[in-house]
This record gives C-alpha cells, structure tokens and sequence, in this order.
C-alpha cells in the first residue's frame, strides 16, 4: 500500500498505492509507517519524495472506514514522526492533495505542485476537521485569516494558487515527482529547523479576540446550524492562542465530538450520494455503465427569459458553441446585454478567462438546424411547446436531441410531437441556472439510453449534479414540494404566522422558510400552475377542491396584487418593489384573522414541532410514493435533488436520509397521527413503501432499493 524505491542513488521515493485517489486506508497509514521508518534509517538515502501512485498524490483518508471500527496506525503520529525527520522530506503533490493528503504534505519539510493539482481541506464538508494537525499547522504556515477561509469553507486551490498564499514551495509544468526528485538532491545536509511547520509561531491579527468574535458569528450565520464549521474556528482559534501541542489535543477534542454526529454520518452519505447518482439506472433497464453519450458540441438554447439566459451562460461556460434563439428582436438583444453581464460576472468570480465567440445569437428558429442538442426553455405553456417541439423535429438534424427545460410539464406528450420520441428527454435546470448545481434528467418510457446519458454527461460537463428520474408531473422535486408548501399553508390557516413556519424551517437548516422563498420567487409562479391545474375559483374561499383539502390563501393574495419581493408585499412587507428585506405584515395579520374567522376557524397555538412534522413528513412521505412507483431510483437521488435544488440542509443529509435518523417508523407514526386529524389531506396518508419499510425492522437506508424491487402485495 506504499513502495520505497532509491531513485537519483540517495533519495528514498515512498509512493502510495491505494487506486483512485490513494485515500489513507489502513493498509496505507501501515505502509507509510513502514516505509518512512526504512527511509530514515538507511544511511544511502539522504533525502525523501513522497508521492501517490497514477498522477494523484492523495485524496485524504478513507472516507469509506469512518463508518466502521478504525483499525491501522493514526495518522498524528506517523505526520509528526516525518516532520522530525533528520532527513528533508519533500511532498511531489499530483491531482489531489485534499484533506488528510494535504496534512501529509504539510508535515513534510517542502511542498513541490504540479499547476493544475487541486489542493484543500475539504473535511468541513464531510461534517469533520483537519484532525492530523491541519487547523494547527495551516495557520502557522499561511496565517489566521488565511488558514479560517480554507478550513471553514472547504474550498480546493489550484497548484498556483497555493503557491501565493505560500502552501508550495515551487509550482511546476513539468513531471512533478522527477522536479522533487531533483529539489530533494539539492538539499540534502540543510538545516531543517525553519522547516518544520510546527514550530513556527502563528501569525496573528493584532485583536485576535475581537477577530474570532467576528469570524464564529459570520460562520455561525452562514452555517445555518451545521456544527463542523464551527468546530473549524475554534480549532484554527486554539492555533493562534496555545502552543502545538496543547492545539493539537484540542483539535482531537472537536474532533471527536464531530465524528460521531448524525451530521458527519449525514454529509458523508451526501459525498457518496453525489456518486451514486451519476450511476443511473432506468426502469427500462439502461444504465451509465452500457449506455454512451453522443458528443456534444454545439448546443442551441430557444427562448432567452431567466432560465434560458442562465443556461446559455451555463453551456458557454463549460466551453460549448451555443446558438441562443428568441423570436423577439428586441428581447434578443436584451438577452444577449444580459448574458454578456452575466458570463464576465461569472467568469471573474470563478477566475476564468472567457472564450470569445462561442455565443451565436438568432431571431430564426431554423439558426439550431446544425446543433447536436437543444435545450427549449419557453413559457410554461403546453400548446407552445408542442409546437416548437413540431418544427424543431422537422427542422433539426435526424439525430438531434430535443430537450425540454419544463418544470412539470408532460415530456412524453412532447416526445409524441416529435418524429424520434426517443430523442426527447427534459433538461430541468434549476434559478438561477448558471448557479444552481441541480440538473433533473428526465427520461420517458421512450427515451434513448444514448439521449439520458448525453443530457446527463452535458450537465456534468456545465459542473452540475445530474439526477435521472421518471416523468410525472413535477418530476420528483416539484412534486416533492407540493406537499411541502400546501401543509405550510394549512399551518397558516390554522393559526401559524409566515413567520412561525418560516422560522421553524430555518433553525432546521433551510436558507429560507417557504413563504420568504415563495416571496422570493414570486406567487404569482404557483398561481399559475394552480390555474393550469383547474384548482382556481376567483373570489372563492373554499376549502375543499377537486375532492380534498385545498387553500386558497396564495390565490386570495394573488388576486390583491400581491405577488411577494417583485411587488413589494406577499407573505411580507417589504420597502419598496424589489427589496430583500421581509417585514411581518399587519396587514395580513388581519387579513389572515378575517379569513379564520369567515371560514369558521378557531385559531390555535401551532409550535416548531408540529410545523417540521407536517411540512417535512408530508414531503418525506411524497418522497416514498415516488419511490414506489420508480420515478426515482434510489433515496440518494431524492436527496441529491433537495440538497443542491431546494436548499434542503445538507448537514440533514436529505429528506430521505433525515427519515431514516429520525426513524421510518416514528415517521409512519407521525404521519398516523396527522392523518387521523386531518382525513382530507391525502398527502398526509403514509405511502405503502414506508409501511412497508417499517415492516421489514427499518433497514439501513442504504438496503432501502432492494426492499423496493422486492415483489409485494399491495394489500
Ligand atoms: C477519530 C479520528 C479519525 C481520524 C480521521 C482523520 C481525518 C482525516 C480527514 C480526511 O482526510 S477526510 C477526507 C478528505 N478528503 C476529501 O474530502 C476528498 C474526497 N474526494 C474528492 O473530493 C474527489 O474524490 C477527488 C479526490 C477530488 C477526485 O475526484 P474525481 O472526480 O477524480 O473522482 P471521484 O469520482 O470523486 O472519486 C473516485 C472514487 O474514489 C472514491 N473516493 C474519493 N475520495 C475518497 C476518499 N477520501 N475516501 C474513500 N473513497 C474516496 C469515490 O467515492 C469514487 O468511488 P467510486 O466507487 O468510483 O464512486
């Protein structure tokens, strides 16, 4: 698991040998013991490289053991056993040096990178901390400032980058282990004193109390309850205020109350989970595995409003030729002033350069007749879809993909437009699209495999997280949120605030409750599909359509102009048109009084409890019926969907996830309960997968699929 060979005839290589990413397992934290030991005890080798094996230094330790019973050496001790070496050691970092693999190179006595290497201490974001001296020996090398933004954000550095804030000692182009070799020859016999990271003293802000003061109550806010991020401060804190070694028993201290949470064991099920998904699976048996996408070069984009101009920035910047179509001159150009804005915004923000050209703009539908994959994002509307989808499927080259970026809308209806349904899948991209990570593939009964796996591969190329899931109305996340925000609206009928639901979702985790989202998004966005859906009486207060529980709250507000931030008043009150900042409403305190009161309500005390229990449970629940009924394949796809697309906490792991800590059959129960009280809310009825689950002794969320393909009685 690590090899030493003697190369240039005195320096000593030790490589670590553990495919992909050479994680510290077991068997490498023993190998590196013993090659280290080896090393420095004979006397023909006068200096040390230590590198990975296939151009990666080392992608940090094993994720996959943390769930099991740690055996090996820790890691500590071998990381202060090569910092007293009597002999340089010299870290020649290849594509990764992340989380662990970079406290290894940091306990080396110099740093060799290749350029484009990636290097961090991404922990934070498995719910961890650098806990093999990385919150101790970062600060002393780069400083405080420095050392909290890497630790308490997780972000990766390229090679160059880290040689400005002073990680590396060199950068190079060439082959990086052979520059080590040469850098490790040159340096046999200097003092290593000044090299040793743990002895140097921590550069400091000059009111450090006050500097920490400010940085936990940042961290804090932007945390949104994770408590990682929080231990990272008070970690890099200890660095700065006590010497090594008391800072390094104080790192294992927030170590181990870390490691063990419900929110380690949830953010690292996310890192898989992220895996997992990009290994789809269809009902009709496709697979990533057999089916290959179709190269993608040039894409063209139809109808240039928010979503389409967010997907044009996304496409060019990923490096496709884009051809932009909006049938309206004027629009056109206002798109494309948008676009140019958006892209240089983006491009400085992510520090890279822009390539020029790669945008073609048309007022002409027949400007996509060459491209290999469109992307339709036009109005909402199904009768304008169909018939784009007409054209498109005379007018675009046989073997085009036609993608749709609908939110709900039929794709296989679309597809029956066209001449080769089976090119047809949507492309469900996310506001803003350029931004937001989510990408929902979604495939019909009649969908290529080659088609899901070109659109799944084109979203991997944008840096998004492509989930594939089924068709049905909403596809999984929108149909996943009705739930969500009708039992939000029921709460308020009952005697809850906005600000009450609101609150209770975001000391839970969310950015933002569902009212100061809907706010955001505008109401008027619901009240449409509302409409579509035959589910609005104007002027009509009952509260029971189409056969169950309705509330007409969203469309009374609509109905008084009330659309949410863009008007200046919704759920809130906000200072003018456009502004951010939501005040409660007294306005709509009596208007909410009113409306119980013609309604016959009597308004009750309503705590966080009940508004978690009924808004995520009925989202949970929805959650298994799509599980049931396959339109998802696995639980990590929902979760992936409400993690990068709703704003679901990502330290809750998912919906699904956070079902499975809190316990099915506490949830099954809940939902009983609810039920029994509210018989007209058919959301609340627990799906028959969740009975099911519960029966089966609630496994592991990870044995859920195989209980789901398991043939049952629907008795
Ligand atoms: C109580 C005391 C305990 C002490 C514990 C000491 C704590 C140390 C802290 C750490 O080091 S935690 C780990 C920190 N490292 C990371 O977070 C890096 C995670 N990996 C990545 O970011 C990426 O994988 C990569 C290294 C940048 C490579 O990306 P790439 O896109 O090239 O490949 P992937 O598809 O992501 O990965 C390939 C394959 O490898 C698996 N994998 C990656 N990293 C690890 C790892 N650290 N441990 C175990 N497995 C890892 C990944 O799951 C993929 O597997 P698959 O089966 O092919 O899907």
């Amino acid at each position: 698991m690590a090899a030493l060979t003697r190369v240039s005839g005195s320096v000593g290589l030790i490589s670590l040998l553990n495919p992909p990413v050479n994680a510290l397992s077991a068997a490498v934290r023993q190998g590196i013991v013993d090659t280290v030991r080896r090393a420095v005890s004979d006397p023909q080798v006068k200096s040390v490289v230590i590198c990975g094996q296939n151009g990666v230094f080392c992608g940090g330790a094993d994720i996959k053991e943390f769930g099991g019973h740690m055996s090996g050496p820790p890691l500590v001790p071998i990381f202060n056993t090569i910092e007293a070496a009597d002999k340089p050691v010299v870290a020649a970092i290849e594509g990764s040096a992340l989380g662990g693999g970079l406290e290894l190179a940091l306990a080396c006595h110099y740093r060799i990178t290749q350029s484009k290497a990636r290097l961090g201490l991404p922990e934070v974001s498995l719910g961890l901390l650098p806990a093999a001296g990385g919150t101790q020996r970062l600060p002393r090398l780069i400083g405080v400032p420095a050392a909290l933004d890497l630790i308490t954000t997780g972000r990766h550095l390229t090679g160059a980058e880290a040689l400005k804030l002073g990680i590396v000692d060199q950068v190079t182009d060439q082959n990086t282990v052979e520059a080590a070799v040469k850098f490790a020859l040159s340096i046999v016999g200097q003092s290593l004193e000044s090299r040793r990271i743990s002895t140097l003293p921590c550069p400091c802000p000059a009111d450090i109390d006050a500097f920490f003061e400010g940085v936990m109550q940042r961290v804090k806010k932007s945390a949104h309850g994770a408590i990682a991020p929080v231990a990272c401060v008070q970690a890099v804190q200890a660095a700065a205020t006590l010497p090594f070694t008391q800072g390094m028993q104080r790192e294992q201290e927030l170590m181990a109350t870390l490691f063990g949470s419900g929110q380690a064991r949830a953010l690292q099920y996310c890192f898989f989970s992220q895996r997992v998904v990009s290994k789809w699976s269809s009902p009709s048996g496709s697979r990533w595995d057999t089916s290959k996408p179709k190269p993608v070069t040039k894409v063209g984009v139809i109808g240039l409003g928010t979503m389409g101009r967010g997907i044009t920035v996304a496409l060019a910047l990923a490096g496709l030729s884009v051809v932009a179509v909006e049938t309206q001159q004027q629009q056109m150009m206002a798109a494309q002033h948008a676009v140019s804005g958006m892209l240089e915004r983006t491009a400085r923000r992510r520090g890279v350069s822009l390539v020029g050209d790669q945008i073609r703009y048309s007022v002409e539908l027949e400007a996509v007749a060459d491209v290999e994959l469109v992307i339709e994002a036009v109005f909402e509307d199904m009768a304008l879809k169909e018939k784009l989808f007409k054209q498109l499927s005379t007018l675009c080259k046989a073997d085009t993909l036609l993608c749709s970026n609908t939110s709900s809308l039929d794709i296989d209806h679309l597809a029956s437009q066209t001449h080769s349904p089976q090119l047809v899948v949507g492309m469900h991209f996310f506001a803003p699209a350029h931004v937001m990570k989510l990408l929902e593939v979604v495939y019909g009964p009649r969908s290529a495999p080659q088609a899901v796996a070109t659109a799944m591969e084109l979203g991997k190329r944008m840096g998004k997280v492509s989930v594939a899931v089924g068709n049905c109305s909403g596809f999984v996340g929108n149909r996943m949120l009705m739930p969500y925000v009708e039992e939000a609206s029921f709460l308020v009928e009952e005697g809850a605030s906005p600000e009450i639901v609101d609150r209770a979702l975001e000391e839970f985790g969310f950015p933002m409750g569902v009212f100061r989202m809907s706010d955001l998004s505008g109401l008027d966005v619901g009240w449409k599909v509302r409409k579509a859906r035959g589910l609005v009486e104007p002027g009509q207060m009952s509260r029971v359509r189409q056969g169950r529980r309705y509330s007409p709250l969203g469309d009374l507000l609509c109905e008084q102009g009330r659309f949410g931030q863009k008007t200046g008043r919704g759920w809130y009150l906000y200072d003018s048109a456009g502004s951010r900042e939501a005040q409660p409403d007294p306005w709509l305190q009596s208007f909410l009084e009113e409306y119980r009161a013609r309604q016959g309500l009597v308004s009750r005390r309503i705590d966080s409890q009940e508004v978690l229990e009924r808004c995520l449970y009925a989202l949970i629940n929805e959650g298994f019926n799509i599980l049931q009924e396959g339109i998802a394949a696995g639980p990590e796809d929902i979760d992936m969907i409400y993690v990068f697309g709703y704003g679901f906490p990502r330290h809750r792991g998912g919906p699904m996830f956070y079902a499975s800590q809190v316990g099915l059959a506490q949830v099954l129960q809940r939902l009983e309960h609810y039920q029994q009280l509210h018989p007209d809310i058919p959301h609340l009825r627990p799906s028959s997968l969740l009975r099911r689950l519960v029966s089966s002794g609630s496994p592991r969320i990870q044995r859920w699929r195989e209980i789901i393909r398991m043939p049952h009685s629907s008795l």
